[in-house]
């Protein structure tokens, strides 16, 4: 069966990444033709793929900061490898439990050449990670609620979540009050970035880690 149509390149896409924009074509072309037949995206998603899932990842490459940066749940590598792309000055580390998805992410981490990004085959909730991290993302994992018990462990203190969320991001957030409290975060907030760039926004949850 013929897949739908791949997105166009959206014109933000240069302005986003800058000089690193052949990487994210590349990854964009990778993802295209390998995703669908390895169930890391649906051929739905092909005609949103820059819009909705990578330039979505690549607007939180601004919030990152240089240091130990853990994206738990990496799947196809969102937004983890898009982030890699979009700021090398960063120490990535993809966390992913499923053998097939490891593979592609250690596959494309290779053929897109990412020095400092690691893949490491765990649940949150059993990586050992030392150092702690500096900051952890997540997209698409799970609700809030089980989120931050499974990810607050792995950051140190002053370091912080962001977790990519849809449009439910504020019920969610109503319903981890007691998580946010046994996780010691503090400065919860919600973030909405990309409304002035003229392309569909991402909902961020940003907290700190007392
Ligand atoms: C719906 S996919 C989303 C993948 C990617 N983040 C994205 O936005 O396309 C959820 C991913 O989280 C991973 N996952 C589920 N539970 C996890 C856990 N406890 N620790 C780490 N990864 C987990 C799954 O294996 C899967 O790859």
């Amino acid at each position: 069966m013929d897949h739908p149509t791949v997105e166009p390149e959206p014109a933000l896409a240069a302005e986003l990444f800058g000089d690193r924009i052949e990487l994210a074509r590349r990854y964009a072309a990778d993802l295209a033709k390998r995703g669908p037949e390895l169930g890391l995206i649906g051929p739905l998603e092909l005609p949103r793929l820059w819009t909705r899932h990578i330039l979505n990842s690549a607007l939180v490459a601004p919030l990152l900061r240089p240091g130990r940066v853990g994206d738990v749940g990496s799947g196809a590598g969102l937004p983890g490898i898009v982030l890699a792309i979009a700021r090398p000055d960063v120490h990535f580390i993809l966390i992913e439990p499923m053998e097939r998805r490891v593979e592609w992410l250690l596959q494309e981490v290779g053929r897109l050449g990412l020095d400092d990004v690691e893949v490491l085959r765990a649940r949150a909730e059993e990586a050992k990670l030392s150092p702690f991290l500096d900051q952890v993302t997540a997209r698409a994992v799970s609700a809030l609620s089980k989120l931050i018990p499974i990810t607050a462990p792995l950051v140190r203190s002053g370091g912080e979540l962001l977790f990519l969320k849809g449009a439910s991001v504020e019920r969610e957030f109503a319903s981890a009050e007691k998580a946010i409290r046994k996780a010691h975060l503090v400065d919860a907030e919600i973030l909405t970035l990309g409304e002035e760039l003229g392309t569909e926004s991402t909902r961020v949850f940003r907290a700190t880690v007392d």
